[in-house]
């Protein structure tokens, strides 16, 4: 048996609503994301998934609905040690060094001693462990940021476009430590607006208009569209949408 079998739902979204600025910019989505699988939310730049995640992780306000994290409500105080949030920003200080920075990371997050290492050799930055970040490369220093949301060793795991600017050598690599953790028992909810990163997620969640346009396997989405990839599958499930809106 997985060790994810059984478990609840990594999230669990009915009718949920986002005001922000005034504005609804994520209203009435359902959404049921399995835990123990590398999950991608994909949709062009504005659909709602950044505010998606920030709901997600208990940080978003004006959000009404419901909305259960690891079977929890979102915001619990139970889930802040379950939860690795890594924001698109970097989240890291730029005058201190890689191992300073975790050091203090920890510190705060109350992180068990020995963590530190682990999360080093994990995104594979122990050669830079004693480089101030202000050195590094965009890459390097998004994998600080990556350390940081491990630190915790997260059940979940949410991640706002940890791949953006990366050559594809990095990306690969970063994808391959996702499917690690995911293997590990880890749950992981993925935005990006690349949809050629969709091969590498277990499942899809297709954004548009703070709404779940699709979601299932990408063969499932192929199969429903006939489409070769993503992006095309994309494109009809929008295209289907307009017509019925139309109608
Ligand atoms: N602080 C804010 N105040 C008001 N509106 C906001 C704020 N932040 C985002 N929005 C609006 O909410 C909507 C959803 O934005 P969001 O950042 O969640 O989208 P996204 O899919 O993550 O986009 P991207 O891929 O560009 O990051 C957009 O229309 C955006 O203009």
């Amino acid at each position: 048996m997985g060790k994810n079998e059984g478990a609840a739902p990594a999230v669990r979204a009915r009718g949920l609503r986002v005001v922000r600025g005034g504005r609804v910019v994520v209203d009435g989505l359902d959404l049921t994301v399995p835990a123990g699988q590398v999950v991608g939310l994909l949709g062009p730049s504005g659909s709602g998934k950044t505010t998606l995640m920030r709901a997600v992780v208990g940080v978003q306000t004006h959000v009404t609905g419901e909305l259960d994290v690891l079977g929890l409500p979102a915001g619990s105080p139970d889930l802040r040690r379950r939860l690795g949030y890594m924001t698109q920003a970097p989240s890291v200080y730029a005058d201190l060094t890689v191992t300073e920075n975790l050091r203090y990371a920890a510190t705060l997050q109350g992180a068990p001693r020995g963590s530190v290492e682990r999360v080093l050799a994990e995104v594979d930055l122990a050669p830079h462990a004693r480089d101030l970040v202000a050195t590094l490369s965009g890459g390097e220093r998004s994998r600080v940021s990556l350390a940081v949301a491990l630190l915790g060793a997260p059940d979940l795991l949410v991640l706002d476009e940890p791949t953006v600017g990366l050559d594809p050598a990095l990306r690969r690599s970063l994808w391959d430590l996702f499917a690690r953790l995911r293997d590990d028992g880890c749950s992981l909810l993925v935005s990006s607006h690349v949809m050629d990163e969709a091969a590498r997620c277990d499942r899809l969640v297709l954004m548009r208009d703070g709404a779940v346009l699709a979601d299932g396997t990408l063969a499932e989405l192929r199969a429903r569209t006939g489409a070769d990839d993503a992006e095309g599958a994309f494109l009809a499930l929008v295209d289907a949408a307009d017509a019925a809106g139309a109608t």
